[in-house]
């Protein structure tokens, strides 16, 4: 898997923060591609209503200057309300009332974007998921960026909206301030001078908030883990008898308590300087009023003047510290960004090649270990040395061996979801990397141990295992009485149309045997050339796995089945049996060969069978 340079977490040092932050703002434009993508229309109509919205205050002050020295000129001269006047105040109303108007359209128009970025962004995340290696799944700082991601696919369309904010405070600010500069340029330049150090504290503060959130971010994920695991359903059990809730409690509470005591630290140490440079900002704006009054008493500005500036002062004031706030969270946010984009610059490493081959129809030859040695990523360890097998056309062959033998590593290494460390495995002898990863993936109908349960209906459940023959409900029923799971969704009530997992409203939990002969029929729903069967009877009691196999061993007929169990009622009737130690497979036969061997497998088999003696 490569690892893209923008993953890195947050410099720490005042400047490395500030560099940081200043780069981050390139994020922005793939965000900005992405919300284009999700809805150009919306885009377009947002940003034409705010340049709109954005002149509305100036042009209300602008009015009231007329309106008040038109009424001062009545007074003068005793003429009372002028037609003129009436006009003034119509159109005030009409620009209020278009302000308003124009404040609900964007509404409308932001909560359209904001859905239609989310359906894409969330597209895009769970397309992009679902490329990943099975190996980046397994890796825990991929779960926190993968977090991190999640949630910021959904809520940077607060950054869209921001950016969009930003340019109508920009534009309303800037036409505040061609007012103001239009009687004191210097007074527009007061006003900005003690604003821009808070402006730039908060940006410093925003940066070294996110290094802190970034640094937190695992610990979020494990408080998450706790209250999760709190009140789950499945740990609710074990939690009772074993008494579990203090300890999970205790942890609970100290982990949010260094979380709490970093953020208060951080506040602590940024709010007096931040204070005090907002008492800065707020001397300016209050300076520039008291310029303002003082020049109207002395007569040198109208009143309609010193209405329309000292509307425009505050005004300005409020929208340039907005924007700036605006910009800083605009600049917070594109930090965040990082995150979603290391997350969809992960690049999967198991893929189809460029000239990738179809898998052959039928495969001739079958599969070839040579050699295989594996590693998983991170451990020092071998799982498998030097494992070297054949897998034939019409052979079922079973992989027996203790627990983390590396038996289930076999069959994730045969369906490709991981490359060997070292050596080669061979389909029809040609290397498996060669093979158009999908095509291989439909040969294999495959049962993993742990089995995913699909809170979905019984007839989704077992579609699941090809899903694109969804809508034939008879191979799903026939899928279904292969496996016997028939037998199951008989007595569900509402039959294949019957919610299962107890997540939805109406849905029916079943026990873990049930599950496991659900799961069992994903792998008749494929017309598949390698059947594979990861402990597919664990949970099953004696009699139903008898029938179980008695099935199998039909529907096997003339494919390759490869099969782990722990039980040797099941592998005695594998035409071959692998028995795994250490990461080696040191014995290879059927039952009767190996029990004459007299070796590992005869010993565990008379371990099993003296059980029932
Ligand atoms: N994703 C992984 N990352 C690191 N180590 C792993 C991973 N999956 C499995 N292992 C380790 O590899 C070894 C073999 O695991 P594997 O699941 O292949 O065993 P198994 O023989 O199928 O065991 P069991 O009978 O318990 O199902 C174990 O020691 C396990 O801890």
């Amino acid at each position: 898997m490569t690892e893209p340079d923008v993953v890195k977490g947050p410099g720490t040092g005042r400047w490395s923060v500030v560099a940081e932050r200043v780069a981050s703002l390139k994020n922005l434009l793939p965000l900005l591609r992405m919300v284009w993508a999700s809805g150009r229309g919306v885009v377009v109509a947002n940003l034409v209503l705010r340049l709109v919205a954005a002149l509305v205050p100036v042009a209300v002050l602008a009015v009231a200057r007329w309106i008040v020295d038109g009424v001062v000129a009545a007074v003068g001269a005793h003429q009372g309300m002028t037609p003129q006047l009436a006009r003034l105040v119509a159109l005030e109303f009409v620009l209020a009332a278009v302000g308003a108007l124009l404040g609900r359209l964007i509404q409308y128009f932001n909560i359209l974007l904001a859905e239609k970025y989310t359906r894409h962004a969330s597209l895009q995340l769970m397309d992009h998921a679902s490329r990943l290696d099975l190996a980046t799944y397994e890796d825990p700082s991929f779960y926190d960026r993968m977090e991190r991601a999640r949630v910021q696919a959904t809520d940077r369309i607060v950054t869209v909206e921001m950016i969009a904010r930003f340019l109508q405070q920009a534009v309303t600010t800037v036409s505040l301030g061609i007012g103001i500069l239009v009687f004191s340029p210097w007074l527009l330049l007061g006003i900005v001078i003690c604003l821009v150090p808070a402006a730039v504290a908060e940006a410093r503060f925003g940066a070294r908030i996110y290094a802190l959130n970034f640094r937190l971010t695992p610990k979020r994920r494990e408080l998450d883990y706790l209250r999760q695991l709190g009140a789950s359903k499945e740990s609710a059990k074990e939690l009772k008898i074993f008494g579990l809730s203090p300890f999970l409690r205790h942890r609970y509470e100290q982990l949010s308590g260094e979380l709490l005591g970093e953020l208060v630290t951080v506040w602590r140490r940024a709010i007096g300087g931040l204070s005090m440079l907002s008492v800065l900002g707020v001397l300016g704006y209050y300076g520039a009023y008291a310029f303002v009054v003082y020049e109207a008493a002395r007569g040198e500005l109208s009143v309609g003047s010193l209405a329309f500036l000292t509307g425009a002062i505050v005004a300005a004031n409020r929208t340039f510290q907005e924007m700036f706030s605006t910009a800083v969270g605009i600049a917070d946010q594109s930090l965040y960004l990082k995150d979603l984009l290391s997350f969809f610059s992960l690049k999967p490493t198991i893929r189809s090649g460029e000239r990738a081959l179809k898998v052959p129809r039928p495969i001739r030859q079958g599969f070839e270990f040579r050699n295989v040695t594996f590693k998983y990523p991170g451990r020092v360890e071998p799982v498998l040395q030097g494992a070297s097998f054949h897998l034939r056309p019409g052979e079922r062959l079973a992989l027996i061996g203790e627990n983390g033998q590396g038996k289930t590593t076999i069959v994730k290494l045969l369906m490709r979801l991981y490359d060997p460390t070292e050596g080669q495995i061979l389909l029809d002898g040609v290397d498996l990397r060669e093979y158009d990863i999908e095509d291989l993936w439909r040969e294999m109908g495959v049962i993993f141990q742990d089995f995913a349960r699909y809170d979905m209906t019984a007839a989704d459940n077992i579609a699941v295992g090809r899903i694109e023959q969804r809508g034939d409900r008879a191979l799903i029923e026939e899928s279904a009485r292969k496996s016997l799971a028939n037998t199951v969704i008989d007595r569900l009530p509402g039959g294949y149309e019957q919610i299962l997992g107890r997540r939805f409203e109406g849905g029916v939990d079943l026990s873990g045997g049930e599950w496991q002969k659900l799961a069992l029929s994903r792998a008749y729903m494929r017309d598949a050339q390698v059947l594979v069967l990861d402990e597919p009877t664990a949970a099953l009691d004696a009699r139903a796995e008898l029938d179980v196999f008695t099935h199998f061993g039909e529907l096997a007929r003339g494919k390759m089945a490869l099969l782990i169990s722990h039980r040797f009622s099941t592998v005695r009737m594998a035409d071959r049996i692998l028995v795994l130690t250490g990461g080696r497979i040191v014995e290879e036969g059927n039952h009767e060969q190996l029990i004459t061997l007299g070796g590992r497998y005869s010993t565990m088999y008379e371990l099993q069978a003296s059980r029932y003696r």
